[in-house]
């Protein structure tokens, strides 16, 4: 079930909210300017999706994307706990981050928590299968993908390039709660 805790930034022990009801959980990432929006994640991909078959199943979401905000280039992220790299890759989105353009992401199978430090708060959304989150150009964030990462999520970008990121250096994530 997606879910949505929100932390002081300087207090990672005592959570300030917590819902799982989606409603309240688009309210409170809407009003910080994150998109959140359940959306239909239907197709039946098998145990290990090639990308092109992901992108073919899902087209006419990304066309949707594409339309809404002319979007120019997307890729698959699908990740199983018997990855080799499972490790690197978990400790490489841990560390805070930011993008030039929105992090515009669709889970179409599976969970990964995405955690945005906005102003003085830390928002970690558990983002689930269906669900559609946007995240504002340079909103410095991480991902946790778990110890036996499951999941597959389109991304959506706003550049040819695809993935770019600018790390910060700041260690905040480590204080924070993680996946098992
Ligand atoms: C579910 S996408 C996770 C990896 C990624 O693209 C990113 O930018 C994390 O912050
Ligand atoms: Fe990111
Ligand atoms: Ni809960």
């Amino acid at each position: 079930m997606s879910a949505l805790t929100i932390f002081s930034d300087k207090e990672a022990s005592e959570p300030q909210w917590h819902s799982t009801d989606p409603e309240a959980i688009q309210q409170q990432l809407n009003a910080r300017g994150v998109r959140f929006e359940r959306w239909e994640a239907d197709r039946d991909l098998g145990r290990d999706p090639a990308p092109d078959a992901v992108i073919n199943a899902y087209q006419h979401a990304i066309d949707r994307l594409v339309a809404e905000k002319g979007y120019q280039s997307w890729d698959v992220i699908s990740l199983r706990a018997d990855n080799p790299q499972k490790e690197a890759l978990r400790a490489k989105f841990l560390n805070e981050h930011t993008h030039g353009e929105d992090e515009v992401r669709f889970f179409v199978e599976g969970a990964g928590l995405f955690c945005l430090h906005i102003d003085d708060q830390v928002c970690q959304v558990l983002c689930e299968k269906n669900d559609l989150i946007s995240v504002p150009a340079g909103t410095p964030h991480w991902f946790d993908m778990g110890s036996e990462p499951n999941f597959t999520a389109i991304r959506i970008f706003d550049n040819p390039e695809g993935w770019v990121a600018q790390f910060t250096g700041d260690a905040i994530a480590d204080a924070y709660p993680r996946l098992p």
